[in-house]
Parts: structure tokens; C-alpha cells; sequence
């Protein structure tokens, strides 16, 4: 079946359409879906907001973005079709009586309606319920969920209540654009595709793992919004969590939403829990100073611009974490993540067993144990470190480590780089829930990360500088070195 095959007609409705998200993510990722062809032809995208603006200088707004975030060259063609499905409607998202005008406008559309929520979380409850005062709310209709949900599991779950008053959890789709990243995908294939990998993925054959996502960006302007988060709440709580929930959960029965999410929820619901007790020996908290970035100057994070200089918010975070289960106990998920580290650089690195004899002493006294190295992003790929005889006829055998090294820019040469909200858009657009988190899975979340946030302020534990440009703070490297093992740099 192709994806247009199961995709009915529908109303695409942005709430906050001239917002930055919108402009750089969703409408670009719409428009890459339209030269896809992966738009049913009927369905139109509404964007409300709440200035005043007539139809054509919406067009005019939304082409602007389009050539400014549209990597490729834009198609005449393409963004004809495009604009014709655009439709603008003023509102003002707090005030339910102004919901009227929105459904005058829906009323002459198609009957599915996506709602996608491109605001701050604290107005979602206001859109639902002008939603249902103006009679807008249908068995068929979806809506989607920008982060952050909450900032603790109690905030979350307010954010979850306003919700779920009025829409389904069959039709809310919650967003973490890593689970709609390419190679974030690959390891659903990569684990269950390959038995190599698929039987040996547990704690008899993998000692470790770590997962880096490390950025080289700062806080780009968003100082107070940041500020109140911090990286535990900004990548560990969502995408780390979704990342290691992949890596490491049981074989889903099928590919469904329901079979995955559960899979995942069982994984977010047996770590182990960090607190007071244990805070110091699992979980390193940093901030970054003033360094430099590729040659150049760059301000800490109390230098940064609205910044003030008493915020004790952490921007990197690193944690051992345990999985409490049949597979994985004994084995350390190491995670790390961090602003201003010196480069853009996502990988996760599965360190699997040595050997348990060495035959080869002769010509390497001490064996490595093989290294899966999954690339996120930037040079996506799969690297496998292994063994390798130097071929010659030297008597006695000589080995090297060596890689077999899968680079997807270099396989997969004809293929565009899917921007993670495309693919994500076209799930929704097809009423796929897989790559979406259910409600538990944040709860089971924030639960667990609330732990260590609530462990970090009992134990007035301040963060640990690290000098922008850096891997982060000492500390870090001690967290790790205490189990006798180091990062891969
Ligand atoms: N930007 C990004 O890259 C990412 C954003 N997100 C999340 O997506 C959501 C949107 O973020 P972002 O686009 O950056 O935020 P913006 O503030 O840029 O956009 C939100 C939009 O909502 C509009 N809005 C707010 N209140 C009302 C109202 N009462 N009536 C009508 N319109 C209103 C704003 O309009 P006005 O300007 O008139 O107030 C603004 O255009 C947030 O939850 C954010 O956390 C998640 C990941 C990445
Ligand atoms: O959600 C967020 O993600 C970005 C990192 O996303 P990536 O796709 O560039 O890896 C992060 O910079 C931002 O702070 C956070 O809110």
C-alpha cells in the first residue's frame, strides 16, 4: 500500500503558524512531503496566528521561509500546488469565542482535522477547549503535541489532563523529533533485521554502552526559556530516554504503535532509580565557561546574552544509568550530553565482551573487545571495530584492529537527508502513532528524571564548570573511570 493509500483528506491546522518552529520545521517539512507527492491532493494546511494578515500575504510569508529553510532549490511546480492548499485564519488561541470564525473556515474543508499545537504548552489547554466550544472536536480528528511536556512529571501531567479532557490518547500525537531521525529509525532495523546482532544483544555479550549527544551550539538566544530547564529536562528527560528505550528494548511483537510503546515504557520503567543516596557515583551535572569554539572566543553561559550570572542550570549532563532487567543487568548505560562541547557529534557506542582466551599473545597481548559504533549525526553510519589477520607470510600471525565502516553518505548517495519532522508530519498525516510517546512513557520519564533534579537540589549539588569547547567537566571523566572504562573521544 503506498503511504497516499491510507492517507485520507484532511485539514492540517497550525496553532502558532508564524512561530519559529512552524517556519523552520513544519511548513519546509510539509512542503519536502508535497514534492513526495505524499500529500493527499485535497487536504489543506491551515495556519492560525494572531496577527491580522490577508491570504496572499500568508503566501507570501510562507514562501519567504520556504526559500530561506528549504535546503534544495524550490519547484515552480511544487510550490504552486503547495500554496494552493494554504488557508490563514487570525485567532486568538485564549479566547474560545473567537473559535467560531476557525470553524466557519474548517466547515468548508475536509472532514479529519490535524490540530498541531506550534506554541508554548501552557496554551494547549486554551485551544482545546475553544476547540470544543466551537463543536471542533471529532472521533477522527488528531492532535499533536510539541515538547516540552512539563518540566515534572506533576507539570506533565496537568499538561497531559488538559489535554485528554477533550482528544483521545488514540489521537494525540506527542512529538520527540529524534524518534523521527533517520538513524534513530536504523536501529529498529539494525537490532531486529540482524541476528548477528539480534542474539547477541544483552548482558553475555555487551559490557557497556555510551550514548553522546553532544552540541556544539550554545543557547542561541533562548537564555530564559533555557534557564528553566537546563539539559536534563531539555534532552536527557526526552530524546536520550527515547534513544536508550530503542537501544534497549525486547523484540516488539510487530512494528505497531501499541507493540513498540510498550516495549519502550517497560524499558524507561525498570531504571534504576538515582537519588540523594547515590547522586554523586551515577550522575555528573555541568555548566560551560568561557572557551573556544573552532579558533573563536565563545562566552560561558553567564556571560550569554538576558543571561544572570547566579543561574545554577546545568548544560551537560552525564549519567550511568541501569537497566534493572533480565538483559541488561550488570551493564552501564553511560549517557552524556552537553551545549558547547566541540563539535556536533550524536553516536552511540555498544562495547561488547572480550574474547575469554587469548591464542594470539604472541602478537597482541591484550585482545579488544569488538566496538559497534552507531553514528548518529553529523556522517551517519555503522562502524563495527574488530580483528583482522595482516595478510603476509610472516610466521607468526600478525593482527590488527581494524572497521567495517557502513557511511550512508557514501551507500546511500542518491538519497536526500530526511529532515526528522517530514517524516514525522507523514505519520501523522497517515494516523501512525508508532513514532509518537505515549502519555506513560513521559510519565515513566519525568518520574525517573525528576529523581535526580530533586537529588541535585537536596544535595545543593552546584554544577561543575567546563570550559566552553570542552567534553565537559572533569567529573565526567571520573564518572566513567571509576568502572575502570573511558569515553570513546
Ligand atoms: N522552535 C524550535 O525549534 C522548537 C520548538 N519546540 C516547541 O514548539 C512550540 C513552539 O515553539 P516556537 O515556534 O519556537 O515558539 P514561538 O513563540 O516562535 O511560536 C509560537 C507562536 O504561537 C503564537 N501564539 C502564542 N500565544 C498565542 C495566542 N494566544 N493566540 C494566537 N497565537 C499565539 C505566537 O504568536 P505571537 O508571536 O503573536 O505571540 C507564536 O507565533 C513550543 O512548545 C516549543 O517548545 C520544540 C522543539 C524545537
Ligand atoms: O529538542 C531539542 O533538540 C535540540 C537538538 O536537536 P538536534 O536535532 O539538533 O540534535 C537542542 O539543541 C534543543 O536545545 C532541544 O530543545
Amino acid at each position: 500500500m503506498s503511504n497516499l493509500d491510507c492517507q485520507s483528506a484532511s485539514e492540517i491546522v497550525i496553532f502558532g503558524a508564524l512561530g519559529d518552529l512552524s517556519r523552520r520545521k513544519l511548513l519546509p517539512a510539509l512542503y519536502q512531503l508535497e514534492v513526495c507527492g505524499l500529500i493527499n491532493e485535497n487536504s489543506r494546511i491551515v495556519g492560525a496566528a494572531r496577527p491580522e494578515h490577508t491570504l496572499e500575504e500568508f503566501k507570501t510569508i510562507v514562501l519567504e521561509n520556504l526559500n530561506t529553510f528549504v535546503k534544495e532549490q524550490l519547484n515552480d511546480e511544487v510550490v504552486t500546488r503547495f500554496m494552493n492548499r494554504l488557508v490563514y485564519q487570525e485567532l486568538d488561541f485564549k479566547d474560545s469565542s473567537s473559535f467560531t470564525k476557525l470553524a466557519d473556515t474548517l466547515a468548508t474543508g475536509n472532514d479529519t482535522r490535524i490540530y498541531y499545537f506550534s506554541t508554548a504548552p501552557s496554551i494547549f489547554g486554551d485551544i482545546c477547549k475553544g476547540l470544543h466550544h466551537a463543536d471542533l472536536i471529532q472521533d477522527q480528528d488528531r492532535v499533536v503535541m510539541e515538547k516540552p511536556i512539563g518540566h515534572s512529571l506533576e507539570s506533565s501531567i496537568d499538561i497531559n489532563n488538559q489535554v485528554s479532557d477533550y482528544f483521545k490518547e488514540n489521537q494525540t500525537y506527542r512529538i520527540d523529533h529524534y524518534l523521527g531521525k533517520e538513524t534513530v529509525l536504523n536501529l529498529l532495523v539494525l537490532r531486529f533485521a540482524n541476528s548477528l546482532f539480534s542474539n547477541n544483544w544483552d548482558r553475555d555479550s555487551i559490557d557497556h554502552v555510551q550514548i553522546t549527544v553532544a552540541e556544539s551550539v550554545g543557547i542561541e538566544g533562548r537564555w530564559g526559556f533555557y534557564d528553566g530547564a537546563g539539559q536534563m529536562r531539555d534532552m536527557v528527560q526526552n530524546h536520550m530516554l527515547q534513544v536508550l528505550s530503542l537501544l534497549a528494548m525486547e523484540p516488539p511483537a510487530d512494528l505497531s504503535a501499541e507493540s513498540v510503546r510498550i516495549e519502550k515504557l517497560k524499558v524507561v520503567k525498570a531504571l534504576k532509580p538515582i537519588n540523594k543516596d547515590n547522586i554523586k557515583e551515577k550522575a555528573v551535572r555541568g555548566q560551560y565557561s568561557d572557551g573556544f569554539l573552532e579558533g573563536s572566543a565563545v562566552p560561558g553561559y553567564l556571560n550569554e546574552e538576558d543571561a544572570n550570572e547566579n543561574s545554577n542550570t546545568e548544560t551537560f549532563v552525564a549519567i550511568k544509568a541501569e537497566i534493572d532487567n533480565w538483559r541488561w543487568t550488570g551493564v552501564p548505560f553511560y549517557l552524556r550530553t552537553g551545549k558547547r562541547m566541540p563539535k556536533k557529534h550524536s553516536e552511540i557506542v555498544v562495547h561488547f565482551k572480550k574474547p575469554p582466551h587469548n591464542i594470539f599473545k604472541d602478537s597482541y597481548s591484550d585482545l579488544p573487545a569488538n566496538k559497534l559504533t552507531i553514528r548518529l549525526q553529523p556522517d551517519e553510519g555503522v562502524e563495527l571495530q574488530m580483528m583482522n589477520k595482516i595478510p603476509g607470510i610472516a610466521s607468526q600471525m600478525r593482527i590488527q584492529e581494524n572497521k567495517l565502516d557502513l557511511s550512508f553518505s557514501d551507500t546511500y548517495q542518491d538519497q536526500r537527508v530526511v529532515d526528522a519532522y517530514e517524516r514525522l508530519m507523514l505519520e501523522i498525516l497517515n494516523g501512525n502513532q508508532s513514532l509518537f510517546v505515549s502519555r506513560d512513557e513521559v510519565e515513566a520519564a519525568w518520574i525517573w528524571a525528576d529523581s535526580i533534579i530533586d537529588a541535585w537540589k537536596t544535595t545543593g549539588e552546584s554544577p561543575k564548570p567546563y570550559a566552553a569547547g570542552s567534553w565537559g567537566p572533569v567529573s565526567s571523566i571520573s564518572l566513567i573511570a571509576r568502572d575502570d572504562r573511558q569515553w570513546v573521544e
